[in-house]
């Protein structure tokens, strides 16, 4: 018969209300909890009423997957969800930070940290349609991101998700979320809204004062009083509510001691009551567990203290029975009333009517092609030029080195980031920690980019790590320098020193101490340079550039000017962190916004 909730031209609170209504606990549980594909089989999703599914890092059905094969996976998963009695889709999440990076020959872009070099949002909003239309090409909904992070400290290891420590520029680059989920009619302004089955809803993270802890620890402490709160990690939430992003991911993080993921005040009060946030509050990864130290020795309690302050939806990922069973006895026993309950499903339908996916809830057949389009990767190799900064072009007193003329004659090529597609690539690509090589995806190296931009008559000669010897003799004209860090995510990527890995240091005195070099680093962050500054000739900070790597070779070869700007600081030791533009004791190497530009040759 007829029922009001799946009549699309019902008022949306009619159709909430009206299946609210008809939903038994379990089935309200079963909206609010998210479980990870590996243990996402039908019969679990049918059982357990369960509303969501995401893919964890590097979590795909089969190693290279297609686009197709990735939709027949959700396909099946959607089957089972609408097999129940109420037929409520599920929502499949997945980390497309940088371009759907999980997904074997998708389009990468530059990392958070390069976007914010190119101060573009319009570039951004692009990007942001593009990702959406390769991520829907694979079936799935929703993607956790953007980050929006204000890193305030680079030796946090997830600093390069974050676009500046300048609020400002971040609160900019939030226009990445209308691309994502298309730009909202005023009537929607301030609410949820996903334009339809070419956009995805997206998710801002991580709420809040992610990029704040204590040296840059991850998951750690961040320390600071309510206004600096308000003034330094909050701006870019605001943008985000008003810009309709559907969903706020919750910080592992703590504020002044309080677990973010426990905090009532910040999750609740604030950020749903002060700022209406009417989208859904998700869990991080085992969120609650790691409410606790150690993580999940009271998973009874964390749960309590989660669902209370206001998550709506929990990343479980996989310990499903434990959370619907847990919860279930905390509204059995009035520890947690079934309002709070209803507001978390509320949000969830709101989100779910909103964008579609009761009208849509499988992949669109039309949307094949999408994934690593061309016109895709050069969105990203125009994004890689624009996110380039060049911080030294010449010694004092010389002239300009770059751009350099493509009639180069003899060049030699250096370094491990040079030739390496997941080292220019970086986290979060096709495995969680990324990867370092050439086989892990479809894309152009740095090197690659080279040899096809110079003249005909240049000589592009490689070399990884060539001896002094090897450099002197060679009558190279220039040599261009490509090192930097290993790919990393989250914790793994915390590091107290900040030295370019070895043999990187060796690289750069061996070849800038015989011939005109120009040194491109490739990192999530500022690395120390200034021992090694006064031998460099040029010097480019290239962050993580992705797949598109002939990007590098456009602006150093002149078909594009430099344009990037930094967007962190530039510090000259690691001593002096934290360090931040609009501090009162600040002595950068290079400071925020600092970046030379070059013309067009
Ligand atoms: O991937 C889901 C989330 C992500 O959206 C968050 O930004 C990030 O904080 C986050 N961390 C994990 C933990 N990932 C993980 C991957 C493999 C094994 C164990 C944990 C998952 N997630």
């Amino acid at each position: 018969g007829y029922l009001k909730y799946k009549d699309p031209k019902q008022p949306l609170n009619t159709r909430i209300d009206d299946l609210l209504s008809r939903m038994s606990l379990a089935e309200k549980i079963g909206q609010m909890s998210q479980i990870e594909r590996s243990v996402a089989t039908p019969d679990v999703i049918k059982n357990d009423y369960i509303g969501s599914v995401l893919s964890g890092g590097g979590s795909v059905p089969a190693p290279q997957a297609t686009a197709q094969e990735w939709a027949s996976m959700v396909t099946e998963m959607q089957k089972a969800a609408l097999s129940t009695p109420l037929g409520i889709p599920i929502i499949y999440g997945i980390d497309a930070v940088h371009g759907h990076g999980n997904v074997y020959k998708a389009t990468i872009f530059p990392h958070n940290v390069g976007l914010g070099a190119t101060r573009d949002p319009e570039l951004a909003k692009k990007i942001g349609s593009a990702v959406a239309l390769e991520v829907r090409t694979t079936g799935i909904p929703y993607i956790f991101a953007p980050c929006v992070a204000v890193c305030r400290d680079p030796r946090w290891g997830r600093c390069y998700e974050s676009f500046s420590e300048d609020p400002k520029v971040v609160q900019m680059m939030t226009q990445i979320i209308p691309g994502f989920q298309g730009e909202a009619p005023p009537s929607s302004r301030g609410r949820p809204y996903v334009a339809g089955t070419r956009n995805v809803a997206a998710c801002a993270k991580h709420y809040v004062g992610d990029g704040g802890t204590n040296k840059g620890i991850n998951e750690n402490n961040t320390i600071i009083d309510f206004h600096g709160l308000l003034q330094i990690h909050m701006p870019p939430y605001y943008n985000a509510v008003i810009n309709s992003v559907s969903t706020i991911m919750v910080s592992y993080t703590s504020w002044n001691g309080v677990k973010m993921h426990a905090n009532h005040f910040l999750v609740t009060d604030f950020l749903k009551n002060k700022l209406k946030f009417r989208g859904f509050v998700i869990s991080d990864w085992q969120g609650l567990d790691r409410i606790t130290s150690p993580a999940g020795s009271d998973y009874h309690l964390s749960i309590k203290l989660g669902v209370l302050a206001g998550i709506d939806m929990i990343m479980i990922p996989f310990n499903y029975t434990d959370f619907i069973g847990n919860l279930t006895s905390l509204v059995h026993d009035n520890t947690i009333p079934m309002s709070r309950i209803d507001d978390a499903v509320r949000r969830i339908l709101r989100v779910k009517f909103t964008m579609g996916l009761f009208e849509n809830p499988f992949p669109d057949p039309s949307l094949a092609g999408e994934l690593g389009k061309q016109e895709h990767r050069d969105l990203a190799r125009e994004a890689v030029r624009k996110s380039l900064v060049l911080l030294k072009n010449g010694k004092y007193g010389e002239k300009p080195l770059l751009p350099l003329p493509k009639k180069c004659g003899k060049i030699l090529v250096a370094g491990s980031h040079a030739d390496n597609l997941g080292n220019q690539c970086g986290g979060w690509t096709i495995t969680w920690q990324g990867l370092q090589g050439n086989n892990l995806t479809a894309g152009t190296t740095i090197l690659e980019g080279i040899k096809s931009t110079v003249d005909g008559s240049a000589q592009v000669v490689y070399s990884e790590e060539p001896s002094p010897d090897f450099v002197q003799k060679g009558g190279f004209n220039y040599a261009i320098v490509v090192v930097g860090e290993p790919p990393y995510s989250e914790t793994q990527g915390d590091n107290l020193n900040l030295t370019i890995p070895a043999p990187g240091p060796s690289v750069i005195e061996t070849v800038c101490s015989n011939v005109k070099c120009i040194v491109v680093l490739i990192s999530g962050r500022p690395l120390v340079i200034e021992p090694y500054i006064n031998k460099i000739d040029a010097f480019v900070a290239a962050w993580l550039p992705g797949t598109e790597g002939k990007g590098v070779a456009d602006v150093l070869f002149g078909d594009y000017g430099f344009t990037g700007k930094l967007s962190r600081t530039w510090f000259k030791s690691v001593d002096q962190l934290p360090m931040n533009v609009g501090d009162p004791h600040y002595d950068p190497l290079f400071p925020f916004g600092f970046g030379l530009e070059t013309h067009p040759s």
